[in-house]
């Protein structure tokens, strides 16, 4: 069996490592590298994992997982990247950072598949988006999938589009929580206590996602149909409007984007 061996376990290496862990991945085909000790006696303790370092990480594994800061890949691969052989399966998993990044960094033939994935594969519930770089074939893409699929939801899309699923996806849960506290704390003005608001608001947004996932209706219908005529909500869409909301979002995401971008440029 295919062994994976995650390189800088981290948030995402972690979520990664204990979602491979509930799909039946075991332990024994799974390593880990980390840069403090602690963090490694962490995992090791939490998951049964082994922790080595990354040229042992290299020598052993199958497929390496760049779970790094996308700051800290250079330095990681001008630590292995000559080292590690052709063979090997690399994925990344970092924002911004093109395939071409790695491939220059890597001992030519290499394949790498770049993957941008989601914090609620914690609860198996990711948005996990895959991509062929350089030398990645449909059976690389295949082992991808294999190692994601069982924390939520995997599609495939072109390399060009990595940026901006990065905006939508993966830093998405980000604005959903945003969303959540917000109106939380709109609870509060409306005289709610904490407690209250919060189940209320967390409910509604569970409720509001199901549906959204599993009635197949576009959203403007759903929205339609919670929106009376002189009722309540769109009194609240009005204000939301004259906010500003949806040209805030658009601004927001196109910025996430432009950061991924200035991300790749600052790394080159
Ligand atoms: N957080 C998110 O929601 C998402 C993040 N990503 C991407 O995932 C990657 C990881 O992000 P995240 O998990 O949040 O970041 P973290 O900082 O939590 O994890 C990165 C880990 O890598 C370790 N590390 C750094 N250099 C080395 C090295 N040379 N050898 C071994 N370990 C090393 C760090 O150690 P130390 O603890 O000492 O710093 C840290 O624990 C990033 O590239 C990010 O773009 C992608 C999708 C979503
Ligand atoms: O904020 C970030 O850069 C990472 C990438 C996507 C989500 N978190």
């Amino acid at each position: 069996m295919t062994v994976v061996a995650v390189l800088g376990a981290g948030k995402i290496g972690e979520l990664v490592l204990s979602g491979l862990l509930r799909a039946g991945w075991p332990a024994s085909k799974l390593l880990v590298t980390t840069r403090r000790a602690a963090r490694g006696d962490e995992l090791r303790e939490r998951y049964g994992v082994r922790v080595v370092d990354n040229a042992a990480a290299v020598a052993e594994a199958d497929v390496l997982a760049i779970a790094v800061k996308p700051q800290d890949a250079g330095t990681l691969l001008a630590e292995i990247g000559a080292k590690i052989p052709a063979d090997k399966l690399i994925i990344s998993l970092c924002a911004g950072l093109p395939t071409g990044f790695f491939a220059a960094r890597l001992p030519e033939g290499t394949p790498v598949v770049r993957v941008m994935t989601n914090t609620p594969a914690l609860v198996d519930q990711a948005m996990t988006a895959i991509s062929a770089g350089p030398h990645a074939t449909g059976e690389h893409l295949a082992v991808a999938e294999e190692m994601f699929k069982p924390l939520g939801a995997t599609i495939r899309v072109p390399e060009s589009q990595q940026d901006a699923v990065t905006a939508l996806s993966g830093s998405g849960p980000a604005y959903f929580y945003l969303l959540v506290e917000a109106m939380i704390d709109a609870g509060i003005l409306l005289g709610l206590p904490r407690q209250v608001a919060h189940e209320l608001i967390v409910q509604t947004a569970i409720g509001s996602a199901v549906m959204l996932r599993d009635s197949g209706e576009h959203p403007v219908k759903l929205r339609e149909a919670v929106t009376s005529p002189a009722g309540t909500t769109i009194s609240a869409i009005r204000e939301l409007e004259n906010h500003g909301v949806r040209a805030a979002l658009l601004a927001a995401l196109e910025a996430a984007r432009d950061r991924a971008r200035e991300i790749a440029a600052q790394s080159t």
